[in-house]
């Protein structure tokens, strides 16, 4: 085991102790299937034995970062999603585990139609207007509670809302912040326009 790992190791433990977002036995988790590979790590679905919900675990990767920066985003990111992931139109979340390997995941709800993005791609023509109408109305209750909660998601887009049972539910939260803490000179954050919505509106 490297430096690192402990050092990150030890620091997660800590912070994790002291925010309290449940921890969960990796052991209790069974059947693993790899659903995705995000800037952090792997993505993968699980059976939660002891809930029988089907889950999402979110791997952070961190051995590799030598930042202690990164660890606490994780923190933060982890604490904004808990205090508002009982929104219907907001990805659950769980808590967290460490898998075999020492790494920490977050644990979330499944999401068993992936992101809207996915899911446009595959049904857009079978789509009718009030099915569209009832996503972007949706999306926007799920906002309107974040914004209630004083957070700004800062990242909103099609990657970053999962579909579950038809309902869209936002995730992500690694550039979100809370109103307060946004000052007048913030950098830029977001995925800009693609080539294909700039010509779509020219
Ligand atoms: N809760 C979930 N349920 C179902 N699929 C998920 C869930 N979370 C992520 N995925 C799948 O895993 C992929 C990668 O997810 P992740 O959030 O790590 O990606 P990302 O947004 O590209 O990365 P980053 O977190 O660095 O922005 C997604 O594109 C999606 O297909």
């Amino acid at each position: 085991m490297s430096l690192i790992k402990i050092f990150t190791g030890v620091t997660f433990e800590k912070l994790f102790l002291k925010h309290n977002f449940g921890h969960q036995t990796y052991k209790s988790h069974k059947n693993p299937l790899l659903i995705g590979i995000g800037g952090f790590g792997k993505v993968l679905k699980y059976e939660w034995k002891d809930s029988g919900l089907t889950v999402a675990l979110k791997c952070l990767k961190a051995d590799t970062i030598v930042d202690e920066k990164i660890i606490k985003d994780f923190i933060y990111e982890l604490k904004l999603l808990q205090s508002v992931s009982n929104h219907q139109n907001v990805i659950s979340f769980y808590g967290v585990t460490k898998d075999s390997d020492g790494y920490y995941n977050m644990v979330l709800q499944y999401a068993d139609d992936g992101t809207l993005r996915e899911y446009l791609i595959t049904n857009f023509t079978k789509l009718q207007w009030t099915d569209k109408l009832y996503i972007a109305k949706e999306i926007a209750l799920g906002l309107l509670y974040l914004h209630d909660n004083n957070i700004i998601h800062r990242d909103l887009h099609s990657k970053n809302i999962l579909i579950h049972q038809r309902q869209p539910k936002i995730t992500d939260f690694g550039l979100s912040r809370q109103i307060n803490e946004i000052t007048s000179n913030s950098n830029l954050h977001g995925m800009p326009a693609s080539g294909l919505a700039m010509d779509y509106v020219q």
